[in-house]
């Protein structure tokens, strides 16, 4: 198989919403689209990628760098033994000439290239993604259904407590029987009356949230919350101080007996391994969120992966960021534990295929070939008007 032309772009998935850290005005993605040789009902194949939400657009690091360095790799080079296209071997060449360390937007740049990569092999082979991770690099029996949770409870201008409450009594009618808001972007007794106000949506079970910090607090504030938390035995407690700051991280894990989750803003093995190191966390509660659209794709996905299991973790202990269709197939086919879910935000990259139905908080990938991007409609537009 043989790409013959690359077409990258950039989207706005924007919104009017806030956590503790960033509003989302001015958030976009990079999409990509890998037009092959293969044709097949008298078309080419096309592979399609797109960035997670969070970061922003990195189609010049997909323009300058990654895409070069593909069509200049002689074919023996990115195909493996038996003669197939491998993303993996495409791995290699795209990071040829890059220093380590200091992932930043470079792996999301790897990770939308990755994307579209495995969407080609995959529907090339014309199975769905997961099933393809499962037979190359899983059990061969991959999950029918994925556990997902709906994130959503943003700070939004006007937003009350009864429109808190509202839309999470829209996350339960949809399907969902976990749901997370956002906690830390005002004082610690607005929080809680804004976590009361959602629990008592969910019957009084304060198992069923998730409160996620996106990185906010400092050591104190982290250690006040979790005080003041403790009692609701919530779902887990995300994010809670810098990414990188591990140190707080492990202190926290020593203060707080309930779940953390943490890990979304990791884009390496090497910093997931950090985490695993220094971090504290506990491989009988937590979770980690590494998001593999984020995070240099499938590929360094299975390296994290690789590193769990050296460290006695289960891939169970996993539940990617993103909210994505992508990390859905690999949680479907690893036997991770989760994937999460964002209902109607980060369109029209975020989410699942059109047809997707949530029933007791899980969901399945679908059997399109590929990641399946054609069965979401109004993003497909957008893909396919990028190479027509
Ligand atoms: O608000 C965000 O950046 C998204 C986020 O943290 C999450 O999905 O966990
Ligand atoms: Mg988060």
């Amino acid at each position: 198989m043989k790409i013959v032309s690359a077409h990258v772009g950039t989207i706005p998935i924007r919104s009017s919403m806030r956590n503790a850290y960033i509003d989302f005005s001015k958030m976009d993605s990079s999409i990509l689209a890998l037009v092959s040789d293969v044709i097949v009902d008298g078309k080419p194949l096309v592979g399609y990628g797109f960035n997670s939400n969070g970061r922003y657009n990195a189609s010049h690091i997909i323009e300058d760098r990654l895409l070069p360095r593909l069509f200049a790799a002689a074919p023996a080079e990115l195909h493996n033994d038996s003669g197939e296209f491998s993303p993996s071997l495409a791995w290699d060449v795209m990071m040829r000439n890059e220093k380590p360390g200091g992932h930043g937007e470079r792996s999301v740049a790897v990770g939308v290239v990755d994307m579209a990569l495995h969407d080609l092999v995959t529907k090339a082979a014309g199975v769905p993604l997961y099933r393809w991770i499962s037979d190359h690099y899983g059990d061969g029996h991959p999950d029918d259904s994925v556990f997902v949770y709906a994130a959503g409870g943003y700070y939004a201008p006007g937003k009350t407590l009864t429109d808190l409450q509202d839309e999470m009594r829209r996350f339960l009618d949809s399907g969902y029987n976990v749901v997370k808001m956002k906690i830390g972007g005002t004082d610690l007794t607005e929080d809680l009356k804004r976590i009361d106000a959602v629990i008592e949506v969910l019957d009084g079970d304060g198992s069923r949230l998730a409160v996620d910090v996106n990185g906010k607090f400092d050591l104190s504030t982290a250690l006040e919350y979790a005080q003041a938390i403790e009692p609701y035995h919530l779902f887990w407690y995300e994010e809670v101080g810098d990414p990188l700051d591990y140190s707080l991280n492990a202190t926290l894990a020593e203060h707080y007996p309930h779940p953390i989750a943490t890990g979304e803003n990791l884009f390496s093995v090497q910093d997931a391994r950090n985490l695993l190191r220094y971090g504290g966390m506990r491989p009988d509660r937590d979770y980690i969120q590494v998001d593999p659209a984020l995070s240099y794709g499938l590929v360094e996905y299975l390296r994290v992966q690789e590193a769990l299991k050296q460290h006695g973790w289960s891939s169970k202990r996993c539940i990617p960021h993103g909210g994505h269709q992508f990390s859905l197939h690999i949680a479907a086919a690893l036997h991770l534990g989760g994937n999460e879910s964002y209902p109607g935000e980060f369109q029209p990259t975020g989410g699942f295929t059109d047809d997707a139905v949530i029933r007791d908080s899980h969901v399945s990938p679908g059997e399109l070939p590929g990641i399946g991007l054609e069965g979401k409609a109004e993003f497909y537009r957008h893909l396919h008007a990028l190479h027509e």
